[in-house]
């Protein structure tokens, strides 16, 4: 009994496709999307999605790393019959992919983070709420009907903004939270800094603060009234560099779910992350968008595998593009991977539909990655299915 899709069905479906002429409306090969956005949005809004930290080094490292690994497929072991699903933070999941929190994503398409979420949805991968996302956590939640939602905190300086966001979510069917570290303050951007562009500046990704009576509470003016002021209280209030290990007593005295730490890095982090009472951590260097020369993700996974790897859920991110991409994470022991860029090309390109082909393109890919590699799941990866190769 297979609990999972057949995810290579995709390929065999844009093959039959072909017979009638018509090919698939985005590439398959999806490190092309970028390029394509761009032509088609225009440099602003796919610049702060594309751009990264200082002079891009820490996003080319986390490619680097993935590229330097390689695989050793295996021979003559019956994969015939494949099952992708996995089961995490107590759920089963269709494949080991997750979309990874994308606030802002209006600028993307219209319909934004609701396009994405029902994209998620419908294929049963969980959809990783920003909290800034561009449509308020409640709209989004409904659109997603009964898929698997997971909410992302930005910890307010404010608890009672904080403690109102996590009742919010909790409200609306979000089960895990996943809390990411490692943006207590924007990186030094030069993409942006040089086109002088932040979009909530212009309000885009404030949704969730907008319609909340907590962070409303902190304003003189209704925000129709005084915008700007708004989006100041937004700015200052978003996150908070004072915060310290002891404050996540906080979120777990207010939170019954999973609680997953995003942006670990280091295995002692991770190992305070268990101690701390915490559920799980991704390893992310939240796609080289934070410190400028970071440690690629994919070098420092092993490391906090080895430190936690039975205690807490490993997730990853930061450079994955392709199903090998994942079939390498998976190797080096995260349990599953998220994604960010590549999903937000799709839905700029084609909103639901794009990002639809996107995780159909990932989960064909690493359904047949793992076949040719002797693999009827995830389940029989281990490091020595990589070999590291040295420059
Ligand atoms: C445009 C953009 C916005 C993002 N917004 C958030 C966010 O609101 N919260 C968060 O935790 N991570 C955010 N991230 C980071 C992603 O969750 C993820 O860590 C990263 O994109 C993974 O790397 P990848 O893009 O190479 O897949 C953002 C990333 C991008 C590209
Ligand atoms: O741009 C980002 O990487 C990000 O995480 C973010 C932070 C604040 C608002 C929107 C996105």
């Amino acid at each position: 009994m297979t609990t999972s899709p057949n995810w290579a069905d995709f390929q065999y479906e844009i093959y039959l496709n072909g017979m009638t002429g018509a090919v698939p409306r985005l590439p398959t090969d999806l490190t092309r999307l970028e390029e394509l956005t761009e032509q088609r949005l225009g440099p602003g809004p796919v610049g702060y999605v594309a751009g990264s930290a200082g002079n891009g080094s820490t996003a080319r490292a986390n490619r680097e790393a993935l590229d330097r690994r390689r695989i050793v497929p295996r021979m003559l072991r019956d994969v015939h019959e494949r099952d992708l699903s996995v089961e995490v933070l107590g759920h089963r999941l269709p494949a080991p992919l997750a979309l990874a929190p994308v606030g802002v994503l209006s600028i993307m398409h219209p319909e934004g983070e609701s396009a994405a979420a029902r994209a998620a949805a419908a294929r049963g991968v969980p959809y990783i709420l920003s909290s800034a996302s561009s449509t308020p956590m409640e709209q989004v939640a409904k659109e997603m009907g009964d898929g698997q939602r997971w909410f992302q905190l930005y910890w307010a300086k404010d608890r009672d903004v904080t403690k109102s966001f996590l009742d919010r979510a909790k409200a609306s069917g979000f089960t895990a939270l996943v809390v990411t570290l490692d943006t207590p303050l924007l990186a030094w951007r030069p993409r942006d800094l040089d086109q002088a562009y932040l979009p909530f500046l212009h309000g885009v990704g404030t949704a969730n603060y907008f319609s909340d009576p907590a962070f409303l509470a902190g304003l003189a003016k209704p925000v129709h009234e005084d915008p700007n002021a708004a989006v100041m209280h937004f700015v200052g209030m978003f996150a908070d560099p004072a915060k310290t290990w002891p404050d996540l007593a906080f979120l777990r005295e207010n939170w019954d779910g999973p609680i997953v730490l995003k942006g670990i890095l280091h295995p002692d982090d991770a190992r305070r992350a268990a101690d701390a009472g915490m559920d799980g951590v991704v390893v992310s260097n939240h796609g080289g968008r934070q410190v400028a020369g970071s440690v690629a993700a994919a070098d420092a996974l092993p490391r906090v595998v080895e430190a936690v790897g039975d205690r807490l859920t490993v997730l990853f991110d930061s450079g994955i593009r392709t199903g090998d991409d994942i079939f390498k994470a998976l190797a080096l022991g995260a349990e599953a991977v998220l994604v960010g860029r590549p999903y937000a090309y799709g839905l700029g390109l084609d909103g639901q539909a794009g990002v639809d082909h996107v995780i159909r393109c990932l989960l064909a890919e690493l359904d047949l990655t793992l076949a040719l590699s002797g693999h009827a799941g995830p389940g029989t990866l281990t490091p020595d299915d990589l070999i590291e190769e040295t420059a």
